[in-house]
């Protein structure tokens, strides 16, 4: 195929506003996919993402369409996540392609990640296509979101294709913008081969399989190549694309996007973001690789069964080769054991992560709370960066304590103003700005303490406005602030795990709070606890919980020992994801319990 037929494009879009499904119908129309086989969001294909319903992992599939021109050609599909910490999975899709299919919603408009993820196409140099999709829907206006996209984008939205991604609607209007707007690769067949890593996965069989895209001349089967930033040299032995089952081929041709495996095994080889190369014939310089990503939260991740502390770092490497975004060291903690300080984009993130390791390697987690990055600034000069609140040295010889702010920017209906402006109060922000986007919606922009937001403020912002608000942000540096860390007593004993850093003029309040949190989920047990919370050694709160067995089995007066034992393992079930810290046995929920304080701070 001639590279001028070639076309390279990702599907960008606020969360719901229909990428996934626009996706579908595409694959449809152009018979990827056939009939039976098809199903709903076809590319998200891990289980997570069907059962959540959301994008989490970037998609790349082949395509061919025969234009109304009577021309074949071949597209490349990019789907992506919508979700403000899938973003570097989006930023990453957006190198390998030439366009963007700007989905809007035609009944809600723009929203804060539309705007996000039209300034990393524009990052990346991409012709962008706006499409505006659910016009089915009786409360559609497309002409004002047009209006909007002109507005408050600066694109013409003039022609813009308005589609029904569900009902199959106008979807070849979106093909026929593809064919004639997004350009086709430009690169150079005969140069050095420079093909961008932009995913890889590891195949237990085959090794780790990199996703590229060729920019420069061409990968053949047998090929030696070397990955320039590793250093590390091997012979391609498959190579193909994705439609999305896999299909072989001989060579992945300039502007292709496509796979190749090459028996490797060393993990660390393959970098998202290298360039590769051919070693008889190579490139003098790497391309541009992507921004590094800096986690935003972090929290500690340790195995129930402490013996699969190695399983737990071989799978934390795997999904690192999958998720270029999650980092991770080992860690050792007082309360829990070996396990691994691990940083993550945000709580979807974190939770994704969690989840796939219980699922895809099958190892039990207890996981900490997270925290943000600190800043602390000692006597002696020096500066530490704390992401484990444990880690905080003496108050003696602390200077002073900065923390990570954000510039955050929500867009709401008027309406909501109000109630959004005393969520961010209450959450330490400082009011920057407010703008119109149209006669109904606004544009607020704060300052906020991350720390403050990285744990539930998407979910009070959604259920202060009914839904209506979307929000994006992104950090702007540090400031001082008077914070101190909050330690939590077990028994008498610090919970090195339990370790928080407050703001000191909420540490009363949030102390009460998870000291009374604790008392509800630590189950009682055989003698009295005593829960306490403490700042610099002096206890600020305390809650007790009473001793008292519980014998499951005191209903059980009959002697059908089937019976019993079916309760006896019921308990144990129960006591899973218990980790025995010092005498008392706490349970994975009683980590979190510092994340919700807030309705009853
Ligand atoms: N009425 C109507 N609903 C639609 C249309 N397109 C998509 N939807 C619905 O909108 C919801 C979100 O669609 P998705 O395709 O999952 O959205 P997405 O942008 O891919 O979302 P993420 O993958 O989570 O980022 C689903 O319930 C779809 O059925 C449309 O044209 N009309």
């Amino acid at each position: 195929m001639e590279q001028k037929y070639i076309r390279n494009f990702s599907i960008i879009a606020h969360i719901d506003h229909g990428k996934s499904t626009l996706a579908d119908r595409i694959l449809e129309l152009t018979e990827t996919v056939e009939q039976r086989e098809m199903k709903e969001q076809l590319l998200d294909t891990m289980d997570l993402e069907r059962e959540r319903g959301i994008t989490i992992k970037l998609n790349a599939v082949q395509l061919q369409y025969t234009a109304l021109n009577g021309k074949t050609y071949i597209f490349h599909l990019i789907d992506t996540p919508g979700h403000v910490d899938f973003t570097y999975e989006v930023s990453r899709s957006l190198a390998a392609c030439e366009g963007a299919v700007l989905v809007v919603d035609a009944a809600q408009g723009i929203e804060a990640q539309t705007l996000a993820n039209v300034y990393l196409a524009l990052d990346n140099d991409l012709e962008i296509l706006p499409v505006i999709n659910k016009i089915d829907l009786p409360s559609a206006q497309p002409d004002v979101v047009k209006k909007e996209i002109e507005d408050v984008i600066g694109l013409d939205a003039s022609c813009a294709p308005l589609i029904s991604a569900k009902n199959g609607l106008h979807i070849r209007d979106v093909l026929e913008d593809i064919v004639a707007n997004v350009p086709a690769p430009k690169g150079d067949p005969n140069a050095p081969l420079q093909a961008l890593v932009f995913d890889s996965v590891y195949d237990a069989y085959r090794g780790v399989i990199a996703f590229v895209r060729v920019k420069e001349g061409r990968i053949r089967v047998g090929d030696k190549v070397r990955f320039m930033a590793s250093d590390a040299e091997y012979e391609v032995l498959e190579c193909g694309v994705r439609t999305p089952k896999e299909v072989k081929k001989d060579s992945l041709e300039c502007g292709e996007v496509g796979w190749l495996c090459a028996s490797i095994k060393s993990i660390q080889d393959v970098r998202v973001g290298d360039t590769i190369t051919n070693v008889e014939y190579p490139a003098s310089a790497p391309l541009h690789g992507y921004r590094e990503m800096n986690p935003m939260v972090y929290c500690g991740l340790y195995p129930i069964d402490s013996a699969k502390y190695n399983d737990l770092r071989d799978a934390l490497e795997k999904l690192q080769l999958n998720d270029a975004s999650l980092q991770f060291e080992a860690e050792t903690s007082q309360a829990l054991g070996f396990g691994f300080r691990c940083g993550f984009l945000g709580l979807l993130h974190m939770d994704v992560v969690q989840e796939r390791i219980e699922r895809e390697y099958h190892i039990d987690l207890i996981a900490t709370a997270p925290s943000v990055v600190y800043h602390a600034y000692l006597t002696d000069g020096s500066m530490l960066a704390i992401d484990n609140p444990s880690l905080l040295p003496d108050v003696q010889k602390i200077d002073h304590i900065e923390e990570p702010f954000v510039k955050a920017s929500i867009m709401t209906p008027k309406e909501y103003v109000g109630a959004i402006m005393e969520l961010c109060q209450r959450k330490r922000g400082n009011y920057t700005d407010m703008v119109y986007i149209d006669d109904t919606r606004m544009n607020l922009i704060y300052e906020l303490p991350l720390g403050e937001i990285v744990y539930d403020f998407f979910d009070k912002l959604k259920s202060c406005t009914k839904g209506y608000a979307s929000f994006d942000y992104e950090l702007i540096g540090y400031q001082p602030n008077k914070l101190a860390k909050m330690d939590i007593l077990l028994n008498g004993e610090v919970v090195d795990a339990l370790s928080s850093i407050v703001h000191r003029e909420f540490a009363y309040p949030r102390g009460r709070a998870i000291c009374e949190k604790l008392k509800k989920l630590i189950p009682k047990q055989q003698f009295e606890i005593p829960i306490q919370a403490a700042i610099n050694g002096k206890i600020i709160a305390r809650a007790d919980i009473k001793s008292l067995r519980k014998n499951v089995l005191a209903k059980c007066y009959g002697g059908d020992i089937s019976r019993k034992k079916k309760l006896l393992e019921k308990q144990k079930e129960g006591k899973k994801r218990m980790k025995a810290v010092g005498s008392v046995e706490v349970p994975q929920e009683a980590f979190m319990a510092v994340l919700s304080m807030d309705d009853e701070s």
